[in-house]
């Protein structure tokens, strides 16, 4: 996911937060990555967490992840960070 426009952090949180209601998605790991951040005008991690509200999440684990997909900088990071906690699955 690409959040490039810091007035929509409120909607993308929105149905963010819409799509973890959904049953199947129960207790399962959240990882956002904030990308781009080769750009100077691209939205800290932090300032990405608090826009979408990460950490108003409860029910599973989350992470979010600076990356840049041109520099391919905190990819692996954040594929790491998947493979350790797919099976994690909080009941
Ligand atoms: N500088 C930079 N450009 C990127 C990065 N990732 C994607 N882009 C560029 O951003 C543009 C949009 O990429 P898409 O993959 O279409 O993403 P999108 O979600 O449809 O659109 P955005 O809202 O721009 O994220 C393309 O020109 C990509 O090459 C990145 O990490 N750094």
């Amino acid at each position: 996911m690409l959040y490039a426009d810091r007035k929509r952090f409120e909607e993308t949180g929105q149905e963010l937060a819409e799509l973890l209601e959904e049953e199947k998605l129960s207790g399962v790991p959240v990882l956002v990555f904030a990308n781009k951040q080769d750009l100077m005008t691209a939205a800290p991690a932090a300032e990405i967490a608090e826009g979408l509200n990460l950490h108003t999440i409860r029910d599973r684990i989350w992470q979010i992840q600076a990356c840049s997909a041109v520099t391919s900088e905190g990819v692996q990071d954040g594929m790491t960070w998947v493979c350790k906690n797919i099976a994690t699955r909080k009941k």
